[in-house]
């Protein structure tokens, strides 16, 4: 063991070295001596005392006491003060400087000794603290905590290790009162702190908490502090001692955590973790709900719906090996349920590796994709299907005729093309309303699936156009009993709204490849078949031949050059006079309509009427003649001729009760004719066929016009019900008067109309009057109306203004 050097520090030479030369005998070593307080801090620097003997009075600036505060200050060297006598404040400033002895002169050898050696243990022992301390802080420091201490007692914050690190604040700021830690708390977590550490007692004297620390920059800090209750063992006092530590980072991982597990069990994926081998070490709810296995079934086992014992398409080696190369894989299969039911799922495996790159886990997520394929069937479906009659719409039917030619181009056959249109749909639907017009298209839709055999397919087109596409024909004749068999179907009463109906259709064929090589072209050929079965009388089929396609663009041709003609005014009116069979005298004419063709010359109403009548032209050039005859009239009566009746022929298509009254009213008020001056003619096939005939009707009596009735007596159906009617005259038509009075017969037709209309107090006149004889007989059966030749044949207005001046021996003004 070496020997121990000391220090003295003495101003008084003689003493110092009668000192140092006690110490060396007591064993020391000694340095050169110290005379001031500079050289014995040189000393102390340079030699490395052990020990310093510091005399208090010594000569210089700094005396022994100011020259052991600065040793003390830079140095672990013990300083034991020497002095003969002081005063209590020489020796108040020597305490405060903590030496490690004081020897009053003169003393012993012992003395001397003793103290030396009692400083130097005190000094070893101050060391051994110093270190530990050392050591608990860098291992504080290390474990990034720091000691802090409370007096339980006075609840007083003693220390704060590190309060910059944990609170941004330096320790003055938390030392002192608790109120003033308690502020450094985030509010939310202050009550609880408070608590935790009122009752360390409560828990066996230890306590722990967590809470938020707000920095002066606002950043939040988690705290973990740790503490134990120590009462009285040094001081009689209780103090809480601990550690603080930022678990910030941990928080913020715990959460984290915490989110990952509520996705892991609240994801509607099913998820796995699998371990190197493929065996389940973890699964989600959601997985037990797709695979429909227990807990029991999962863990420690291959996933069993990957399964692909079943034949599913995983092939279960690819698989590994996408993964082992891309570290993912990723698919549709159909995975296998615990019942082995077979599902739609997408499957998307992640590799989980190592810091090395090993693979270590993998994670599975599967995907239920039935409600989406089944969403996806619907989506098709409706794309595919009407929704009403769950029949293939006209898409889904183009789609089976281009696959029904393409297979019989190859076997060389026939595909029938049926167009199938229901009669008078339309005026079912607005009289008995939509839900019975739907609920007739369904059961018309159910009927035809009945007709055709299960490899033919019915498809609703829109509205109450079907389509039938017959695969394989073997003989047209077949397709003739199919369209039947259909139109019988659908001819089946129907009791719809506590109604029973019956509804006709007519049915339009096309062949493939006779009648077209493309859909188009079939398509085509099929309509106009159909609307030729419809002109023919409607609930029957028609083929469809060339003659038809040549009809239907004459139709075409016409329509467009009546639409022209009509446009540039080349339509002009003919009036036939009515006369009185006996005085002669005109009564009134009937407008006939006329076409000045560029071309063709003048035609008749044939090359007009049919036309418009099937484009609808009828309204608008309907109105026309209305309006021309209504204005011819007013004209001749401002120049003078005596009122005349005008008849106007109107179509049945024109009798609409909301538009014809009005449009009429509007006409009589614009031109000023005289209401009873108008006779509106509508034929008797009108009057029976049409539903709004008598709304129509009613309404145009109601106006003050007169109503006749062309072509009297070649319907069947209106005889009983005339005298109901608001018709204000008959007229027989010509072809009753055509063959008086060769034929006997012939005349007991227009005898009992004429009889009948009187009857029933109606006027008549009779059409066609074309000789004397003809004449005799209808006014010998009491008729006194007549038009023909006999008297005068259609001519323009110039010719009738001609003719009633002529008549009546005016000069009329026609300008
Ligand atoms: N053989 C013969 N025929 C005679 C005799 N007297 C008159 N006629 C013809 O008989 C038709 C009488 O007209 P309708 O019965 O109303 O029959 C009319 C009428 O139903 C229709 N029509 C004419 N103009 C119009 C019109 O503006 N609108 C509508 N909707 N139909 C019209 O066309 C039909 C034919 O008219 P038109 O060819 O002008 O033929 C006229 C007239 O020229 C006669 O003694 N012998």
């Amino acid at each position: 063991m070496s020997k121990a050097r000391i220090l003295v520090v003495e101003d008084e030479r003689i003493v110092a070295l009668h000192l140092q030369q006690r110490l060396k005998l007591l064993g020391y070593d000694v340095t050169t001596p110290a005379a001031s307080g500079v050289q014995a801090l040189a000393s102390v620097r340079d030699e490395r005392p052990d020990l310093v003997l510091m005399d208090i009075h010594i000569e210089g600036p700094m005396d022994g006491i100011d020259t052991a505060r600065e040793i003390s200050r830079t140095s672990d060297t013990p300083v034991i003060y020497l002095t003969a006598y002081s005063e209590q404040a020489t020796l108040e400033r020597a305490r405060a400087t903590r030496p490690y002895g004081y020897l009053v002169k003169p003393f012993s050898e012992r003395e001397l000794h003793a103290t030396i050696q009692m400083a130097l243990e005190r000094r070893d022992a101050d060391l051994v603290v110093r270190r530990s301390e050392e050591r608990l802080l860098l291992a504080l420091e290390a474990a990034d905590m720091a000691s802090w201490e409370l007096d339980a007692t006075t609840k007083t914050v003693l220390h704060v290790g590190n309060s910059h690190r944990f609170f941004g604040h330096p320790q003055e700021v938390l030392a002192g009162a608790w109120d003033g830690f308690l502020a450094r708390v985030h509010d939310e977590d202050r009550h609880q702190v408070d608590r935790v550490f009122s009752h360390t007692s409560d828990h066996g004297g230890l306590c722990s908490t967590e809470f938020r620390s707000v920095h002066p920059d606002g950043a939040l800090h988690w705290l973990k502090i740790q503490g134990k209750l120590f009462t009285g063992n040094v001081d009689g006092k209780s103090r809480i001692i601990g550690v603080i530590q930022d678990i910030t980072e941990r928080r913020r991982t715990e959460v984290q955590l915490q989110q990952a597990a509520m996705v892991f069990e609240s994801a509607q994926e099913g998820i796995l973790i699998l371990d190197r081998a493929f065996d389940v070490i973890n699964f989600n709810r959601a997985y037990c709900t797709i695979s429909g296995c227990q807990d029991d079934e999962i863990i420690g086992k291959f996933p069993h719906i990957l399964d692909t014992s079943f034949g599913t398409p995983v092939d279960r080696r690819s698989m590994m090996t996408t993964l082992a190369a891309a570290g993912r894989w990723h698919g549709e299969i159909l995975g296998r349920r615990r019942d082995n039911s077979l599902l739609p799922v997408l499957v998307n495996i992640a590799s989980v590796c190592d810091a090395k790159g090993d693979v270590t886990h993998y994670v599975a997520l599967f995907s239920d994709m039935t409600a989406i394929r089944q969403a996806q069937e619907q989506f098709q479906h409706l794309a595919h299907y009407d929704p009403l009659t769950d029949l293939p719409n006209r898409l889904l039917a183009m789609d089976r005729l281009q696959q029904a030619m393409n297979a019989a181009q190859r076997r060389n056959g026939t595909v029938a093309l049926l167009f199938i249109d229901l009669d008078h749909f339309k005026r079912i639907n607005d009289t008995l309303g939509h839900s019975v017009g739907d609920e007739l298209l369904r059961t018309v839709a159910k009927r035809m699936r009945l007709a055709v055999r299960q490899e033919d397919t019915v498809a609703r087109l829109g509205g109450d156009e079907f389509m039938v596409i017959v695969d394989q024909v073997e003989q047209p004749v077949c397709v003739a009993e199919l369209s039947n068999r259909i139109i019988a179907r659908i001819c089946e009463p129907i009791a719809l709204a506590g109604i029973e109906f019956t509804v006709s259709a007519s049915v339009g064929i096309s062949l493939f490849p006779d009648d077209g090589l493309t859909q188009d072209d079939l398509i085509r050929a099929a309509d106009t078949a159909m609307y030729v079965a419809k002109d023919d009388g409607r609930n029957r089929f028609a083929f469809y031949t060339k003659e038809m396609t040549r009809k239907a663009t004459l139709y075409m041709e016409r329509d467009r050059d009546l639409r022209r003609g009509f446009d540039v005014g080349e339509l002009v009116l003919h009036y036939q006079p009515q006369i009185d069979m006996a005085s002669g005298a005109v009564l009134g004419v009937e407008a006939l309509i006329r076409w000045q063709h560029p071309t063709a010359g003048l035609l008749g109403p044939d090359a007009v009427i049919p036309i418009a009548e099937k484009s609808g032209l009828i309204v608008p050039i309907g109105e026309w003649v209305l309006r021309e005859a209504c204005a011819q009239a007013c004209a001749w009566r401002r120049a003078g001729l005596p009122p005349l009746r005008m008849a106007v022929n109107v179509s049945a298509r024109q009798m609409n009760p909301d538009r014809l009254p009005q449009f009429l009213k509007n006409l009589l008020d614009e031109t000023g004719l005289p209401a009873e001056q108008l006779e509106i003619e509508i034929t008797e096939s009108t009057l029976q066929n049409e539903d709004n005939c008598l709304a129509t009707l009613l309404q145009l009596k109601r106006l003050g016009l007169m109503v006749a009735i062309d072509d009297f007596g070649t319907g069947y159906s209106c005889m009983g019900s005339l005298k109901s009617l608001p018709i204000d005259r008959l007229k027989i038509d010509r072809s009753f008067i055509r063959d008086i009075p060769e034929d006997r017969d012939s005349e007991a037709i227009p005898e009992a109309i004429i009889a009948m209309a009187h009857r029933l107090n109606r006027t008549v006149i009779a059409e066609g009057v074309e000789t004397l004889a003809q004449q005799d007989f209808l006014r010998s059966c009491g008729c006194r109306e007549g038009q023909g030749y006999l008297y005068a044949r259609p001519m323009a207005a110039a010719a009738v203004a001609a003719l009633l001046a002529e008549r009546f021996g005016l000069a009329p003004d026609l300008s």
